[in-house]
């Protein structure tokens, strides 16, 4: 498999800042309102890598919604830059753990999908899509259907597709959760190397402490539902990280300030 651990081109702004200031959330549903976010505030810098982690249910999608534009929140203020959310911000990129291939499109096609749809094309597009193509390793699978793919594959092409507007800003959704544990380090640690290129500002929400660690460079503990900021732990691990690191004494101290934070928090995580 090709790496995705090349350089990237001259990688243009470094993120954007997402600022959260008393964000609460509730939802409607048929037995009543639900609060799903209490006084929520965070900072997070231009460029900066934020994993999210907490038990199931207590907010982090919707928290990642929010900030993408596509739900309403109650009160409190969201910023990504200097602009509240809104839904179909270029300079947004949003990953679910399931990617969502259109399956009568090639790989390219895929990947070209996000420019098809801002009516964008000529040859600086085709330059772009053969450079996200070889990024994300799938160079010699261009022509492939989405069912002939295995999942980290499709995960592979669903990230060139979330990088191809070249968004500051990059929302990921427990992206590898569908993947084998294998494959799940492997991935992320190229997302890792990928990030330490290009620095987009970036909020990744997963279930695991350990890819948290590996991963970022500030970890956000929500509580149990209604979420809200129980723990802010920087991860002072150096870059570029390797998973050479995991058995480190500070990796593990890391984690367990992580599992300090949640502990007393209903709700699993590994
Ligand atoms: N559109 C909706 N309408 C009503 N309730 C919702 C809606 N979306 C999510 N919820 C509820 O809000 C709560 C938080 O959901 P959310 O998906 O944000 O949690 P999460 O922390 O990402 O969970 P998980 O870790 O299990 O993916 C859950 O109880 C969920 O059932």
């Amino acid at each position: 498999m090709t790496s995705m651990t090349q350089s990237a081109p001259a990688a243009v702004a470094a993120g954007e800042p997402i600022t959260l200031q008393g964000v609460n959330k509730t939802y409607s549903t048929a037995s009543g309102p639900l609060p799903v976010l209490r006084d929520v505030n965070l900072d997070i810098e231009a460029g900066e890598f934020v994993a999210l982690v907490g038990p199931s249910g207590c907010g982090k999608s919707t928290l990642l919604k929010l900030i993408a534009g596509l739900i309403p929140f109650d009160n409190g203020q969201v910023r990504v830059g200097d602009q509240a959310p809104k839904e179909g911000r270029r300079d947004v990129g949003f990953m679910l753990q399931q990617s969502v291939l259109m399956p009568w499109r090639s790989v390219r096609e895929n990947v070209e999908l996000p420019f098809d749809l801002t009516k964008d094309k000529g040859p600086h597009v085709d330059q772009r899509v053969d450079y996200l193509l070889e990024l994300v390793g799938l160079g010699h699978s261009v022509d492939m259907n989405p069912w002939e793919l295995s999942g980290g594959m499709q995960q592979r092409v669903a990230f060139a597709r979330t990088l191809a507007l070249d968004p500051q800003v990059l929302l990921m959704d427990e992206p590898f959760a569908a993947l084998d544990e294998f494959k799940r380090e492997h991935l992320g640690l190229e997302v890792t190397k990928m990030h330490e290129d290009m620095r987009k500002t970036s909020i990744l929400v997963t279930h695991s402490i350990p890819e948290a660690v590996m991963m970022s460079d500030r970890i956000i503990a929500l509580g149990a539902r209604p979420g809200r900021v129980v723990g802010d732990i920087k991860v002072t691990l150096p870059r570029p990280r390797s998973a050479a690191m995991i058995s480190t004494p500070e990796f593990q101290d890391i984690a367990r300030q992580v599992r300090e934070a949640l502990a007393g928090e209903d709700g699993s995580i590994a």
